[in-house]
């Protein structure tokens, strides 16, 4: 038995299914998860010792690259000063600035742990806000596991097919409506019908938990008049999206600007912070200047934003986005290339420092093209680059991440083994 499935085995003793979220777990994909004993750059390293290029980066949060000197070094000098008061700190004021004067639609910011926190949150602020009960959402959408959202989900309850939980009562998600992603024809009839009873929508502007999946055009714009029109607030979840997509998140790219706005991830650095934000008169509706609840004993906990002060400030170098963009893009057209040239029906697409890999003819625009992709080849085609030193995210429903530390030398030892996997599937 491998190191690897050694630890598996024995994690599985004290841990349901071996982990502590059920992705990494590689049960959609078979065979044991790999135990990352240490990661720097563009690479982990298992417990094995077997070092693999990464293209999970922690879900999303390492853009800069695994382990940055000035991260690490900021967390230490953080730590140094103790590790959490529960009492303000300047740098909670630094980096709720950042934020703010970063992302179009974000003029106040509240912290918290995880982005599950943040959207839980800003759906019920828009709930307290707007003195309405219905949220919509979007099939393979995902937002996190608070109750009212996991509906027809994405992520990991699309891969297990499991896309509505066990555990929450039908009374919980009965003012949930799930309508189909970039169908805005889908979206108006709702509105006709529930127009006045409905809070939000909160959509992920290019959803990123059912592969990638960017928005067809006047989608985005659609949502926003419908929520102007009928005085709904429009969320954007860019939990995934937010300084990944692009410096100011998908908003920043489209010039579509949501009511409120969920961050976590990359703002974090690879430390647990999210955010929510937006417009300030809603923002204030927030206790305790207002009647909508929401705390936490860790939010804002100084380690965790050192690691993404640290973090944002590298992001705002110039030129950053591009070179990032322009990497992740040579990655996609790479495989692509490859893929054709080895006559196997897969094909790759990017935003920024995010990619979706598809094992169908076209890129998909719609939950059910998505859900026709070919997942055994998938599985096939994630198996080859793992045992070649290649590390994918273990499901075909994910969205892969580049970092600053995929230089040209790691992207193209990317495409050669991609190149001989594909010749074999
Ligand atoms: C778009 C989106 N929203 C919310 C979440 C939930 O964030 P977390 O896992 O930090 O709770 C995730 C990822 O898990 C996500 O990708
Ligand atoms: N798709 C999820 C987050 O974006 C994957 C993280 C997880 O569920 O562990």
């Amino acid at each position: 038995m491998t190191r690897n499935a050694e630890l598996f085995e024995r994690a599985c003793q004290s841990i349901p299914g071996g982990v502590n979220s059920p992705v990494r777990a590689f049960r959609s994909v078979g065979g044991a998860p790999r135990f990352i004993q240490r990661a720097q750059g563009a690479h982990v390293w298992d417990a094995e010792g077997n070092r693999y290029i990464d293209y999970v980066g922690s879900w999303g949060p390492a853009i800069l690259g695994h382990a940055h000197p000035d991260v690490i070094k900021a967390v230490q000098d953080a730590a140094t000063g103790g590790l959490s008061f529960g009492a303000p700190t300047l740098a909670e004021i630094e980096i709720a600035e950042a934020i703010v004067a970063r992302i179009p639609s974000i003029d106040k910011v509240r912290l918290v742990s995880s982005g599950t926190e943040a959207t839980m949150s800003a759906i019920r602020l828009a709930r307290g806000a707007t003195g309405r009960n219905k949220i919509v959402k979007f099939e393979g959408c995902y937002h996190g596991h608070a109750d009212s959202l996991l509906v027809k989900a994405g992520s990991g309850m699309l891969t297990f097919g499991n896309p509505t939980s066990a555990g929450v009562p039908p009374e919980f998600i009965q003012h949930t409506l799930v309508l189909d992603y970039n169908r805005i024809d889908a979206v108006e009839a709702a509105f006709a019908e529930y127009g006045h009873d409905i809070a939000c929508v909160i959509v992920e502007p290019v959803a990123g938990n059912m592969n990638l999946v960017k928005p067809v055009a006047g989608f985005l714009e659609g949502l926003r008049s419908l929520c102007s029109q009928h005085g709904a607030l429009l969320i954007f979840d860019e939990v995934m999206t937010g300084f990944r997509a692009g410096p100011q998140g998908v908003q920043g790219l489209t010039g579509v600007t949501p009511d409120l706005t969920t961050l976590a991830k990359v703002i974090g650095g690879g430390m647990p912070v999210g955010a929510f934000g937006g417009r300030a008169d809603i923002m204030e509706q927030i206790a305790p200047l207002g009647p909508v609840y929401q705390a936490g004993t860790l939010s804002g906990n100084p380690v965790a934003v050192a690691a993404g002060l640290a973090t944002l400030k590298l992001l705002a170098e110039p030129g950053f986005y591009d070179r990032l963009s322009a990497q992740t893009r040579k990655l996609a057209d790479g495989l692509t290339e490859r893929a054709r040239a080895a006559g196997v029906s897969m094909c790759a697409d990017s935003i920024g420092g995010m990619f979706g890999l598809y094992f169908s003819d076209s890129v998909p625009t719609l939950f059910d093209e998505v859900s026709r992709c070919d997942v055994e080849k998938f599985k096939k085609f994630f198996h080859g680059m793992l045992i070649h030193g290649v590390y994918l995210a273990p499901s075909a429903f994910e969205a892969g991440f580049v970092s600053a530390a995929h230089d040209d030398g790691v992207i193209q030892e990317t495409l050669d083994i991609a190149q001989q996997v594909l010749e074999k599937i």
